[in-house]
């Protein structure tokens, strides 16, 4: 039973399950979804990583797990600046992961960042397993968001901290109206046009469209049992990022 409205917004099909419809898409989409990533997002999707990866440096995490890591993009950049003992990148589309394995292997990074397929709904790790936690566009996914926290919380070692970043509506002028129509028609057209995969870029907004932000997705993080959370609107509320320990 979908306890938010972002957990009925599927890619294919009203009926099916959402993470299986996920990681099909995410599968479909994966040879395309570094370029397309960059592109839709004008490339501040790397200041966003950075400004959250910022938010951990103090703590010096040694263990840390990137949930929905897809490509690898925030686990490279989490590896380069906290320098960690141990960086797992986990997600549930295999063909995503393998363009992120590829790239780690590449940089010369492989004996610090693993990937292993996990549904972040129901981890495989015992409780307390790391020093922090990373998501970058992956909470909006879950089929279960309630689930997926409260799993993210169950790994985490006291202490620890949870960072997310996830894309949300703007909503004030002008960035509210040029959302708007960069949504409804710039990110369907360049996304099925890369991607050969239309329903993925109609997904992406509408998700984003009900998925729960600011204090709302505040309140679920603190019933899921976190403490000390907080936001921060980035790029005019294009982009929320939050922070929280356990
Ligand atoms: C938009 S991509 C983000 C990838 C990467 N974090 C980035 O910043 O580019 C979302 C990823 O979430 C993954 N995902 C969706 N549901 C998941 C779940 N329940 N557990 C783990 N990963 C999931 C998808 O497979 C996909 O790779």
């Amino acid at each position: 039973m979908p306890h938010y409205p972002q957990e009925n917004i599927k890619p294919y099909d009203k009926n099916g399950s959402k993470k299986e419809q996920v990681e099909k898409m995410f599968d479909h989409i994966a040879p395309a979804y570094d370029n397309l990533n960059h592109l839709l997002s004008w490339g501040i999707d790397k200041s966003w990583r950075k400004k959250a990866i910022n938010l951990l440096k103090p703590f010096r995490p040694r263990r840390i797990m990137d949930v929905a890591t897809g490509t690898g993009d925030f686990a490279i950049k989490a590896c380069r600046m906290l320098d960690p003992e141990e960086l797992v990148g986990t997600d549930i589309s295999e063909g995503m992961m393998n363009v992120g394995r590829e790239k780690v292997k590449q940089m010369g990074l492989d004996r610090q960042i693993s990937f292993a397929k996990e549904d972040c709904t129901a981890l495989s790790f015992p409780d307390n397993r790391f020093d922090a936690i990373t998501v970058a566009f992956g909470v909006r996914n879950f089929e279960d968001l309630d689930r997926g926290l409260r799993e993210m919380r169950r790994v985490l070692a006291p202490g620890g901290h949870l960072v997310i970043l996830e894309l949300s509506t703007p909503e004030r002028f002008p960035m509210k109206q040029l959302y708007s129509v960069y949504s409804k028609a710039v990110i369907p057209t360049l996304g099925k046009l890369l991607s050969k995969d239309r329903s993925a870029y109609t997904y992406l907004p509408q998700s984003i469209k009900a998925f729960p932000q600011g204090e709302v997705m505040q309140e679920i993080m603190l019933r899921a049992g976190f403490g000390q959370v907080s936001f921060k609107r980035l790029t005019m509320g294009i982009c929320t990022l939050y922070f929280a320990t356990k």
